[in-house]
């Protein structure tokens, strides 16, 4: 399995505002790159506070990277996963529709009637107790044969993932905005390292978009 993180963040750091509501950081030059790390991904995951407070779809917008990927013997769109602890997401939520096949990860926690609802629209699959157990989750995702996973956040599970040693690349765009807030999130969130921080390698930079696209190696990997 080979997992890229993908975020944008302004130049200041956030993903979004303090109102943790979609904000553009990309312009059309880095939505159409993420289209195509889509594109060439198995999996899309996010995180459940993403879903709910984006309601993103996850598919990929250009029909013929869609044509291409079908040329090839694959779906149209790769799979979306949500990671939810507890059933979170939304009956109505964009990534429960029929473009794609959607998993839900759940902890042990989630109740038996939202796994009952979710099991409609969703594969679902269970590891952790109280949290979803990022190692058992993607463990059981690589067993269903996904194997190039993209990650588009947000800040919590960036920071775990980072945490459980599971991600191999990092793709920052830095878009020419300040965005500000103490309470904004940021591309690595959760508790924070004190020590042991994962240390990156500079692989690549480009201008796009007025900002910069950064492309990191995590050292050890
Ligand atoms: N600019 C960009 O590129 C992007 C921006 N965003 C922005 O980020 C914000 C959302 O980010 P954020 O609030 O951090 O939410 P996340 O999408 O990171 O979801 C976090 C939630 O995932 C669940 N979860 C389950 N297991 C774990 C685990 N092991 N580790 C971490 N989380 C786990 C938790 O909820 P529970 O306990 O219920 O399971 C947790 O609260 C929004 O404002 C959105 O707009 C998001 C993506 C990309
Ligand atoms: N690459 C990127 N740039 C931004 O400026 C963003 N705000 C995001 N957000 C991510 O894209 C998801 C929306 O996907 P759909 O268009 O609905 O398919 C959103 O949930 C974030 O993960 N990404």
């Amino acid at each position: 399995m080979y997992v890229v993180v993908n975020a944008a963040v302004s130049a200041d750091g956030k993903l979004s505002s303090r109102r943790r509501d979609q904000l553009a950081i990309s312009g059309d030059e880095d939505f159409a790159r993420v289209d195509r790390l889509r594109a060439d991904s198995d999996a899309v995951v996010v995180g459940v506070g993403t879903v709910l407070a984006d309601d993103p779809h996850l598919t990929v917008k250009d029909e013929q990277l869609r044509d291409r990927r079908r040329e090839n013997g694959r779906s149209a769109n790769p799979a979306r996963v949500v990671v939810d602890s507890n059933g979170r997401t939304p009956m109505d939520a964009a990534i429960l529709d029929d473009a794609a096949t959607t998993y839900v990860c759940l902890s042990e926690n989630a109740p038996v009637e939202r796994r009952a609802d979710l099991a409609d629209r969703a594969q679902l699959l269970t590891a952790g107790d109280d949290r979803v157990d990022l190692l058992g989750a993607f463990a059981t995702l690589q067993e269903q044969g996904l194997e190039q996973i993209m990650v588009e956040g947000g800040g919590e599970l960036i920071f775990s993932l980072f945490e459980a040693g599971l991600v191999d690349e990092l793709r920052t765009f830095v878009g020419p905005k300040i965005v500000g807030g103490r309470d904004a999130p940021t591309l690595a969130d959760g508790e924070g390292f004190v020590a042991e921080f994962p240390m990156l390698e500079l692989e690549e930079f480009d201008r796009l978009d007025g900002g910069v696209l950064l492309t990191w190696c995590v050292e050890g990997r």
